[in-house]
Order: C-alpha cells, then structure tokens, then sequence
C-alpha cells in the first residue's frame, strides 16, 4: 500500500517544481547551477524522450495508461514478496501520472534539468522523467537479484 505513497511523493514533488518553473521563467529562459555540468532552462516538450513522436498526445495517453495499469497490476502480484520491486514500480507509477498530468492539462510537458555532458547538452527532463529511469532501472537490478536468489536455491 505504502508504495503508492512513494508515487504520490513524486508526483508532488513533479508537479511542484513544474509549478515553479512555469511561474517563474520564462520559456527558453535559462541559469546555471553547477557550470558547465548542470542548468535549469524552461523547456516544453510534446513529445516523448528526445523529442519524438510530437503532438502524438493519443498516443501517450494510450501507452500512459497502459504502463499505469501494468505497474499497479505488478504491485499487486509482486509487492508483497519483493519491497525493491514494489519501491521502483512506484517510482515508475509516479513519474508516469507526473507527465500524464500534464499531457492533460497542458498538452505538452514541462522539462527544466538541463545538463551537458561534455559539449553534448543531454535533452532537458524533469522530475517525472528522472523517476521513471530510475524505476526502470530498479526493476532490471530487482529482476537480477531475484533471479540469483531462485538459481542458489535450485543449487
Ligand atoms: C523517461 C521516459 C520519457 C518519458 O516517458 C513517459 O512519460 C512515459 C510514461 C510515457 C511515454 C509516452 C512512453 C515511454 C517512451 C519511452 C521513451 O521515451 C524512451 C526512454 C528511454 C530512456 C532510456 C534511459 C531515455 C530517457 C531520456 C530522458 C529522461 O532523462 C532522465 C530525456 C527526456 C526528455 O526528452 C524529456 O523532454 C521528455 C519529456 O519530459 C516527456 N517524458 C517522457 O515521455
């Protein structure tokens, strides 16, 4: 249960600074954080990562609703047994409703964490997004481990 509370912190916290960027830049506006490494710029996407896909919002709420869906059906199978699993599925359910909210309602999504890794300028996420990779990559760390601890077993 308390997984879902994990999501709800993030989607909080998303929405927040969203909030926040959307009142106090302007769009394109940028300043530096930690130069020449890290920068918040207003930034909207309508797309998905890198951009792809823009506009195609039926096509995100589609595949929104479908990874909500798969998340809370996993927890429901698999939280009780394996915490981490239960901890990145809400990270994933999170960070999904984060930039499902403002498909909904902005019909584009708010990006402001902008970082350069050497001249290379990463494309600008958010919270939301920064949830979702994180969550995504628990799951494969949780899968591994799980599937060591069924192979000593079976030794
Ligand atoms: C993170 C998934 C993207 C997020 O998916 C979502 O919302 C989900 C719930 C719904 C999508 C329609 C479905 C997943 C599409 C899969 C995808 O896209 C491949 C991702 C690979 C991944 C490998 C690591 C890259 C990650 C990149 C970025 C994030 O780096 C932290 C850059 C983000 C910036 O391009 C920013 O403008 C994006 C904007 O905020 C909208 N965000 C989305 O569409």
């Amino acid at each position: 249960m308390w997984y879902y509370l994990i999501a709800i912190g993030i989607i909080a916290l998303d929405q927040l600074t969203k909030w926040i960027i959307v009142r106090s830049m302007a769009i394109g506006e940028q300043f530096p954080v930690i130069e020449p490494f890290l920068y918040i710029t207003s930034h909207r996407n309508t797309g998905a990562a890198w951009g792809i896909l823009q506009g195609q919002m039926w096509f995100f709420y589609i595949i929104t609703v479908i990874v909500i869906g798969a998340v809370i059906y996993y927890i429901q199978q698999y939280a009780k047994t394996n915490v981490l699993i239960g901890v990145s599925l809400g990270f994933i359910l999170g960070g999904a409703i984060g930039n499902f909210i403002d498909r909904i309602f902005r019909k584009e999504v708010v990006d402001f964490v902008d970082t350069y890794i050497g001249s290379y300028d990463f494309p600008i996420f958010n919270v939301a997004d920064s949830a979702l990779v994180v969550g995504v990559g628990l799951v494969f760390i949780a899968t591994i481990l799980d599937e060591r601890k069924k192979g000593s077993k079976q030794t």
